[in-house]
């Protein structure tokens, strides 16, 4: 809907209404045509003010519409018309102009917008483009690079770089409609056709082939296989090769092949999945709206470490005193030094001062007794972290939160260490953990519900996207991952390279395929996690065959790594070979593949050729057979949790939606079918035995991803 009223005396208003981000909707579409309509005809209008309800302009097209019919008039000839009509409209932008709303703002001759206001075309995040003239208008405001970084990139601006870029006439930190109603009768009557940018001639850079070219290459190294950023670069090509009506034809066109595309389906169910996971709940009945989070005012963390140094400065950015404890003199001070460069490089970025003020630098645990929260970040030990616990237990004040930053131990020990363990909770940050959007917080059996919403609320504070997890090794995204890499090392054996596995996981979409990521965050880190659960070192029974381990088949090729100093990019080798110690740039390893080629002999294995279907097939569903069994736990509320895990943190191209919705888009029946097949030819594999969920779901007749949960809940209420 649309409010249309007059204000002072010749301004009309018209009032975006549709709560809670004034999306246009065919009801507020409607809205609008008919207010501009009124206000063009009416003799005592001489300008309109054009605002959105509750401090909000809009958040654009109402993405919920997108799997209905279209109904109500059009966004295009509703944009069209206000650029066309003859009194000035003025946008007054608080809150978002995002999308449509910001191609709304566009059409308008005038735009003011409040300094706190966000700016920008995210479409490209959805599968799409902005396809409501913002691919025309935009470069012919600010010119064809800006544009381009800008619609490619989704990124928001806020308003003072909105001021830069041209995109906004004004700032203003005083009321911005009042602002705009002045400003609206102060440019009335002045000619309007400079105003309208689909008169106006992009301004672009002289080789614009090449530089379109560069840009090409770019968005497709950016995300592989994604088609919304290769359509974003045409459509900005066609705003400075062509007339603007032919230019919208074809911005039009390139919509229409994304907007039913299965990329643009997978990239809407990401954006609701991660609003989906804020609604947390946990098998005890606890939500998020009847859970209070209690309020954060000063936090700690101990072990400043990466991850350590990373939560310490996502607490500092986030505006949270910090105490940052470290157990000697000598590390904390390394530690203070990479610490305050990051805080002062990050702030440089931003164009802000560092808020070094917040951070106290420790190595006494009597620091910590005002602390309303502690995050532990030590050596992934749990013999050392239960110390840290009872420590912390006996320092901290009795109502302090605890949290263990830990990839996969069990916190329910760690609880245990302590006096209060409701108050225990986990909160797995992944690293640089000042970087990554994910935070998976980890309750254990005793976790409270207060405990869980407040760590819930301050991942929310941090900016991070918050999931919350049952308790279990490796939790949802490291539990999932141990089946995908054991596959990826099965695969060696069998006569894969890692080339060959990388390329066909980089292929479907993944920035890294697994060889290169283990390379990057090295190979020690896998063995140390393997030793401590027996499988390789002195906890492995005398006599134990290499290929086997508690009774499954198991690939001790990356411990032989490990065991001859390979263990990735900082030792200059690993699955592949650098150039030196520390290099990045990943080399085929002659080495490696006689190696492979020795391996199989010694052991007698036949290798055969590998396909790249095998690949995707075996490393992808036996990673998501592991999501099945994860739901059939209880350890995560909904597919959309391990989804969100997975694209936020585990690099899972958003463009295929997530592990979950793309078994359902392969189609259930066939995820069945090939898991049955795999283990059928591989019975020493347990994971890829099909989970009892995923046949549950076939037997149901593979309903839609949504109505998961309900078979979900069906088999935990007869359990
Ligand atoms: C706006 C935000 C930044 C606010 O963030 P905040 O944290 O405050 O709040 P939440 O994110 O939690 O959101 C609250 C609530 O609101 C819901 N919501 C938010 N935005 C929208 C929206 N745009 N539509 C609907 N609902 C929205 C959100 O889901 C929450 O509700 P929930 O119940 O889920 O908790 C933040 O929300 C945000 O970033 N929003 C998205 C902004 C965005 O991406 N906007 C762009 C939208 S797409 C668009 O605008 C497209 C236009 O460019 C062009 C449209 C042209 C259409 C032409 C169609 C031609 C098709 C031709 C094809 C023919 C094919 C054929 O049939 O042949």
């Amino acid at each position: 809907m649309a409010r249309y009223t007059r204000i002072a005396g010749s301004i009309a208003l018209i009032t975006l209404k549709n709560p809670p981000v004034n999306a246009l909707s065919a009801a507020v579409r409607q809205g609008i045509t008919d207010s501009v309509g009124r206000a063009l005809s009416d003799p005592e209008v001489e300008a309109v003010v054009l605002c959105g309800e509750d401090g909000k302009f809009c958040g654009g097209a109402d993405i919920k519409e997108f799997a209905r019919p279209m109904t109500g008039p059009g966004l295009v000839p509703m944009i069209d018309a206000i650029e066309a009509g003859e009194k000035p409209v003025v946008a007054a932008i608080e809150g978002v102009a995002l999308g449509g709303g910001l191609e709304l703002a566009l059409a308008c001759h005038y735009r003011i917008a409040h300094y706190k206001a966000r700016l920008g075309l995210p479409e490209v995040t959805l599968g799409l483009i902005p396809a409501a003239g913002g691919t025309q208008r935009l470069p012919r405001l600010i010119g064809v690079p800006a544009a381009l970084d800008l619609i490619t990139t989704g990124r928001h601006v806020s308003a003072h770089e909105a001021l830069k870029l041209g995109i906004v006439d004004r700032v203003t930190d005083r009321n911005t409609l009042e602002l705009a109603v002045e400003f609206a009768k102060s440019v009335s009557g002045q000619p309007l056709a400079p105003r309208r940018l689909s008169t106006r001639q992009p301004s672009c850079p002289t080789d614009l082939d090449s530089f379109l070219e560069g840009a090409m290459l770019r968005v497709r190294q950016r995300a592989r296989g994604a088609i919304a950023p290769v359509a974003c670069v045409q459509a900005v090509r066609a705003a400075a090769t062509l007339p603007f009506s032919q230019g919208m034809e074809q911005e039009k066109e390139l919509m229409a092949s994304l907007f039913t595309s299965a990329q643009a389906r997978a990239m809407q169910y990401c954006f609701f999945s991660q609003r989906t996971v804020g609604r947390w709940s946990m098998p005890s009945g606890a939500r998020w709206d009847n859970s209070k989070a209690q309020p954060i005012h000063k936090a700690a963390v101990i072990g400043l470490g990466t991850m350590g140094r990373g939560i310490a400065v996502s607490l500092v950015q986030a505006g949270i005193p910090v105490v940052a404890v470290e157990m000697e003199t000598k590390q904390l001070e390394v530690a203070k030094h990479a610490v305050t460069s990051i805080l002062e490089r990050e702030a440089q970025k931003r164009g802000k001062e560092p808020k070094l003020g917040l951070i106290h630098f420790s190595i006494d645990l009597q620091d910590l007794r005002e602390v309303d929260l502690v995050i532990e970040a030590v050596f992934e030990d749990m013999a050392l972290k239960k110390q840290v616990f009872r420590e912390l237990s006996s320092v901290c004040r009795p109502n302090a939160f605890l949290c263990t930053n830990t990839s996969s131990l069990d916190v329910n020990q760690l609880a245990a260490a302590t006096r209060m363990p409701e108050l225990v909770v986990g909160m797995h940050f992944f690293a640089p953990a000042h970087v990554m959007k994910l935070l998976e917080v980890v309750y254990g059996p005793r976790s409270s519900p207060v405990a869980v919403a407040t760590a819930m609320q301050l991942g929310k504070r941090l900016g991070k996207v918050s999931v919350a997890v049952g308790n279990c090794h490796g939790f949802v995204g490291n539990r999932m991952l141990m089946p995908y890499m054991e596959q990826s090392v099965f695969l060696l054996e069998e006569g894969a390279t890692p080339e060959q596995v990388d390329q066909a996981l980089e292929e479907f979409g993944f920035p890294m395929g697994v060889f290169r990521v283990s390379d990057l965050s090295g190979l020690d880190v896998g063995w140390k996690v393997r030793k401590g659960l027996g499988l390789t070192g002195p906890g492995v029974a005398p006599g134990e065959s290499a290929r086997i381990r508690q009774g499954r088949r198991y690939c001790p090729l990356p411990d032989l790594l490990c065991k001859q100093g390979r263990l990735g990019q900082k030792t200059g080798k690993g699955w592949y070979l650098y150039d030196k110690p520390g290099g990045r740039v990943a080399k085929s390893d002659p080495w490696l593949h006689n190696f492979l080629e020795e391996y199989r002999s010694q052991h007698g294995l036949q290798a055969h050729p590998v396909s790249q279907q095998e690949v995707l097939e075996r490393c992808l569903y036996s990673l998501i057979n592991e999501g099945f069994r994860i739901l059939e736990d209880g350890i995560a509320a909904g597919p959309e949790d391990i989804d969100t895990i997975y694209v936020f943190g585990y690099g899972w191209p958003p463009h295929r939606g997530g592990p979950m919705f793309h078994a359902g888009a392969v189609g259930l029946p066939t995820v069945l079918e090939k898991l049955e097949h795999y283990s059928q030819a591989h019975p020493d594999i347990p994971q890829l035995q099909p989970s009892s969920l995923l046949r549950r779901l076939v037997t149901a007749g593979s309903p839609p991803i949504h109505k998961w949960r309900e078979v979900v809940k069906t088999v935990h209420s007869q359990l």
